[in-house]
């Protein structure tokens, strides 16, 4: 499966609660949307979702359940709980947050994988990565594909967007593991997509470029006020 996304496109079609465009038909024919357009994979959230998608495309889907917990930072599948839901619906590819944050219970991405890997020895994972150590960690503790997700969302990190210095930090990344790095985070147009393949990625994931209209038109709006005269 992970070699049926070899140079594609994933279009991650996700509306969480506060979003204009919440609910699972609606992900469902964002996805619709997105295989008649070419794209070779789907990024999902949440149960309700994912089994939307599944009913009308048959693409691979990297499944993901954004949950927050009080007194923890990582909020993207999170817990044991939130794999056994993942692997239950039969997602292809099951990312989660692969900082070195504390999770909600106490474990950490290391005390963590290893029980998932022994309970799910077949299912294939997707480390969301903040930090190059994060990308090195994940690939020795199994990990089938790591990406740059979080780079930019945690504390350490916040404000920096992969795209900067020529996408530098996708190409340390790349450098560093030797299992497929999947770009994913700020891949905002279809030049960004081709050039993180060019560097070396195995696979783009696009997001809010593409399934969040409300994200498209403050960039339009905001293209129109720097161009008008002050
Ligand atoms: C940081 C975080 O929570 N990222 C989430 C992970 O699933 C999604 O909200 C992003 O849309 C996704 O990663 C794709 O990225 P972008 O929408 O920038 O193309």
């Amino acid at each position: 499966m992970i070699e049926q996304l070899r140079s594609q496109l994933i279009v991650s079609c996700q509306a969480l609660p506060d979003e204009p465009l919440h609910g699972s038909a609606i992900m469902a024919r964002m996805a619709v949307a997105a295989k008649e357009g070419g794209a070779s994979g789907i990024r999902a959230n949440g149960i309700e979702d994912i089994q939307a998608i599944q009913s009308v495309v048959d693409l691979p889907i990297i499944g993901i359940i954004k949950r927050e917990y009080d007194g923890s930072d990582v909020y993207i599948t999170p817990t044991l709980e939130e794999v056994d839901a993942l692997v239950s619906a039969g997602v292809d590819l099951i990312a989660l947050d692969a900082t070195h944050r504390a999770r909600p219970d106490g474990s950490t991405i290391a005390t963590l994988f290893p029980l998932l890997k022994e309970k799910y020895p077949n299912q294939r994972f997707m480390a969301d990565c903040a930090t190059l150590e994060d990308a090195v960690r994940a690939e020795r503790l199994g990990f089938d594909v790591v990406a740059p997700t979080l780079y930019g969302y945690t504390a350490e990190t916040v404000g920096k967007k992969v795209y900067e210095g020529d996408f530098q930090f996708l190409r340390e990344m790349v450098q560093i593991v030797s299992i497929p790095v999947i770009a994913e985070g700020n891949v905002i147009t279809p030049e960004h997509a081709r050039r993180v393949l060019e560097i070396g990625a195995y696979a783009v994931v696009v997001g809010g470029a593409i399934t969040r209209p409300q994200q498209i038109a403050k960039r339009f709006v905001e293209g129109i006020h720097s161009l008008s005269p002050r």
